[in-house]
């Protein structure tokens, strides 16, 4: 089983355009869709989608949009009631698929509400094998909230202590990494501009996003150094160039194909869930990131934050190159 931790869930409207996004001007949209999301939100609808045993923990009312996509959708969840809404994203998405996102704040949680949230996730991870922590955190929250979360969990576990993997980006990422080794994720799945910034933190020569996600040895590299500093895997997505996943063990390049890109909301989480929908299935590591690229492309061809099902993507047509990681 695994949980999905989502504080900063969202209601996401993708507007489709009928051209490139013109600033300043008027444009007509050519459709509208709207779709629970959130990181981890769309990890479970992910998983759920393959068949696999998910359960999401977010706060949110009862009669919150969000939650109700989720019952619709059948995603099981557990949630912290709250008395403000939930955050809308737009997605602008043009054809071609190049998608401009605007995410709001969220609402603030105060310390309580935090508290309350952390002991929900303590109590439904039980028995958990994998807990995602996943995206943004709401005003309010410690930039170092989901180191604190994988020590509670680990310290709280009656048995074994579920894996942990981290997708989040600014502050809390960065935070992610500590110095103690209880805090430190299992697994951590930055795109490249977020490697980028990780790789810094962990001591490796500054490097833009874009150099990473143009020249995957110098993302294994980067990558690498932050296994280095005490993290167990670093699946890094690159965009249509990929995913690179680095362990302390070995290496590995995934790219598949070009697809038709609709809208690339939703694709990193649909390739987390990809690699730990392969890691269930005890998957040699390849083969997870085989699988993460595999949804992470199938998502891009999908309109808005849509998550493929395992049946709609293609791992045959990925390829895999084993790197060097120094
Ligand atoms: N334009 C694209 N064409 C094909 N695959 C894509 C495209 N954009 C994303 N992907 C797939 O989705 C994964 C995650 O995308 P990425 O943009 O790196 O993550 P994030 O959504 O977290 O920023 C990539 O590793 C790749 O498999
Ligand atoms: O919490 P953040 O960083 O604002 O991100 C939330 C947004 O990211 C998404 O989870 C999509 O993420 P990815 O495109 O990285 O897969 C949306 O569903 C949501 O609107």
């Amino acid at each position: 089983m695994i949980v999905t931790f989502t504080a900063n869930p969202s209601l996401d409207r993708t507007v489709a355009l009928p051209g490139p996004l013109e600033r300043g001007e008027v444009q007509r949209a050519v459709s509208v869709r709207q779709e629970s999301g959130g990181k981890g939100v769309n990890v479970s609808r992910a998983l759920v989608a393959s068949g696999l045993e998910s359960l999401a923990v977010l706060p949110g009312a009862d009669s919150d949009p969000v939650l109700a996509g989720l019952r619709e959708s059948a995603v099981p969840f557990v949630s912290l009631p709250i008395d403000e809404p939930l955050r809308t994203n737009v997605a602008l998405t043009e054809p071609g698929g190049v998608t401009t996102k605007i995410n709001e704040p969220g609402p603030a949680l105060d310390g309580n509400q935090q508290e309350a949230l952390l002991k929900l996730l303590v109590e439904s991870s039980r028995g958990a094998g994998w807990v995602v922590l996943a995206g943004s955190l709401p005003p309010g929250f410690p930039a170092d909230f989901y180191a604190t979360v994988a020590q509670r969990l680990r310290s709280s576990a009656d048995g074994a202590a579920p894996r942990i993997a981290v997708d989040s980006s600014g502050p809390p990422l960065a935070a992610a990494l500590t110095d103690g080794a209880e805090g430190m994720p299992d697994l951590l799945k930055p795109n490249a501009e977020e490697l980028a910034e990780l790789a810094a933190a962990a001591g490796f020569p500054p490097a833009s996003g874009d150099e990473l996600e143009a020249d995957p040895t110098a993302a294994a590299a980067a990558a690498a150094a932050v296994v280095r500093s005490g993290v167990g895997a670093v699946l890094a997505t690159l965009g249509s160039k990929g995913a690179v996943l680095v362990t302390a063990d070995g290496a590995w390049l995934a790219t598949h194909p070009p697809v038709a890109a609709v809208s690339t909301v939703g694709a990193g989480d649909s390739a987390l869930a990809g690699y730990l929908l392969a890691h269930g299935r005890g998957a040699a590591p390849a083969d997870c990131l085989r699988q993460a690229v595999a949804h992470g492309a199938a998502a891009a061809s999908l309109p808005g934050s849509t998550v493929p099902a395992v049946n709609q993507t293609t791992p045959d047509a990925v390829t895999i190159t084993a790197l060097r990681k120094d």
